[in-house]
């Protein structure tokens, strides 16, 4: 998720500027796009939301996301009489995309799944042109893709303030939608504003933590299918620390060895590869002028696999090295950075974290798996770093 250039750097409160956003614009001028003021009211309207003590809350919605994952897969390796050749990409999708409505929209969460099925398809239309179109303003003719993008657009911003209405009419409910809601209605902005505020968000939040959950756990799946003793070791832990229960926020805390094979996930496969920086005025860095407007960009990916900061193995799988946490395993600790760096660093990283432990204990419990020899390496960037064939395994019932 590469933030979108911004022309709006200053903006003042109640004064959005709205009428700059172009139309095609995937993301609106919600958190992931927005700066100075304007940003930081939205920041701070979400970010208590998603702390670890929220997040907590959240562990019964992500286990019964991660127990349909389940069941469907048993009911696969059923149909195929023991072993089943699953390409696991969908599914893990599916779990992320239900964990995330059921966070936003709570009980109005089917409506939210609506939303969110028209928001990846306007996503798989933006993912073909992010990189390649660089015509300036393309984005305005009629293309074909153009006129998909605009009705989708168009349904989703229908279907959030429907949500929003059913919601004032059926009363309180504490969910992110809600915080969203309170937090629009307590500025000065305008009524048109105040929806154009609660779409976007709604929108950034799920774009920010569906595909980048979802391609983590992808990822971290396929490096355990092809290091089955890294599997066996956090399978013992996993059970050893369950007893046969259901994970909860308590024992996933316990679950050492598994945050250091997601450490070392994130780090050979980070899905955001690029974290941007807008300057806001001219500015020197290093010994390079950088005029105001110009974005930077650091290489994420290269930084996880300096040898310099790693040493000689940094291209291998090896969890151990973080078995003294982050600043145990490179040099300069702050070079580590999934989740970005910094004031705008990610604000679902808690929730991301206790996404993947739970969905991913889980399925260690009740499945064995390795790679397919259907599976092909292939990393491709588009929104985020993906299988570029998808991830097929080999999962048997334990
Ligand atoms: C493993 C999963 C995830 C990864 C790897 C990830 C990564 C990132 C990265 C690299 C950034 C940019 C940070 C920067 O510019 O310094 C970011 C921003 C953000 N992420 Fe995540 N993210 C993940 C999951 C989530 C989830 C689940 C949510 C919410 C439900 C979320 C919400 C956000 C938001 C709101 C921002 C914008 C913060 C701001 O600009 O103030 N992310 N994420």
């Amino acid at each position: 998720m590469v933030r979108e250039i911004t022309t709006s750097t200053t903006l003042d409160l109640g004064k959005p500027s709205y009428q700059a956003k172009e139309r095609g614009s995937l993301l609106g001028n919600g958190i992931l796009t927005s700066n100075g003021a304007y940003w930081a009211h939205q920041r701070k309207i979400i970010a208590p939301e998603l702390y670890m003590e929220k997040v907590k809350g959240m562990t019964r919605l992500i286990t019964d996301s991660a127990i349909t994952l389940v069941s469907s897969w048993n009911g696969l390796i059923e149909a195929e009489g023991g072993v089943a050749d699953i390409k696991i990409d969908n599914y893990l999708r599916s779990f992320s995309g239900d964990v995330i409505s059921r966070a936003c929209f709570g009980s109005n969460y089917s409506r939210g799944e609506e939303i969110f099925l028209r928001l990846r398809a306007l996503q798989d239309i933006f993912s073909k042109k992010v990189l390649t179109t660089g015509i300036p303003g393309m984005r305005h003719l009629p293309t074909k893709s153009n006129r998909e993008a605009w009705a989708l657009q168009k349904e989703i911003h229908t279907l959030v303030l429907k949500v929003v209405k059913e919601r004032n009419e059926a009363g309180y409910e504490k969910d992110l939608l809600q915080m969203v809601l309170e937090g629009a209605r307590n500025s000065d902005l305008s009524q048109d504003d105040i929806d154009r505020f609660i779409v976007d968000n709604c929108k950034n939040i799920y774009l920010a933590g569906y595909e980048t959950t979802a391609v983590s756990a992808i990822w971290c799946l396929m490096l355990l299918a092809s290091n089955l003793e890294w599997q066996d070791r956090i399978r013992a832990e996993v059970v050893q620390i369950c007893r046969g229960r259901i994970p909860d926020s308590d024992m996933i805390r316990k679950m050492k060895q598994l945050t250091m094979v997601i450490n070392e996930s994130l780090r050979l496969y980070p899905p955001v590869v690029v974290v941007s920086r807008e300057a806001l005025t001219d500015m020197k860095f290093g010994n390079i002028n950088v005029p105001k407007g110009v974005n930077l960009w650091t290489l994420v990916t290269t930084l996880h696999t300096d040898p310099e900061i790693w040493g000689p193995d940094s291209y291998k799988f090896n969890p151990d090295r973080f078995a003294n946490g982050i600043t145990g395993a490179c040099k300069l600790p702050h070079l580590y950075m999934p989740f970005g760096v910094g004031p705008r660093v990610c604000l679902g990283q808690n929730l991301a974290l206790v996404e993947l432990k739970i969905l991913i204990s889980l399925i260690l419990s009740n499945f064995s798996f390795s790679l397919s020899p259907k599976y092909v390496h292939s990393p491709a960037l588009n929104l985020v770093v993906e299988p570029g064939h998808g991830a097929n395994l080999l999962v048997k019932k334990l």
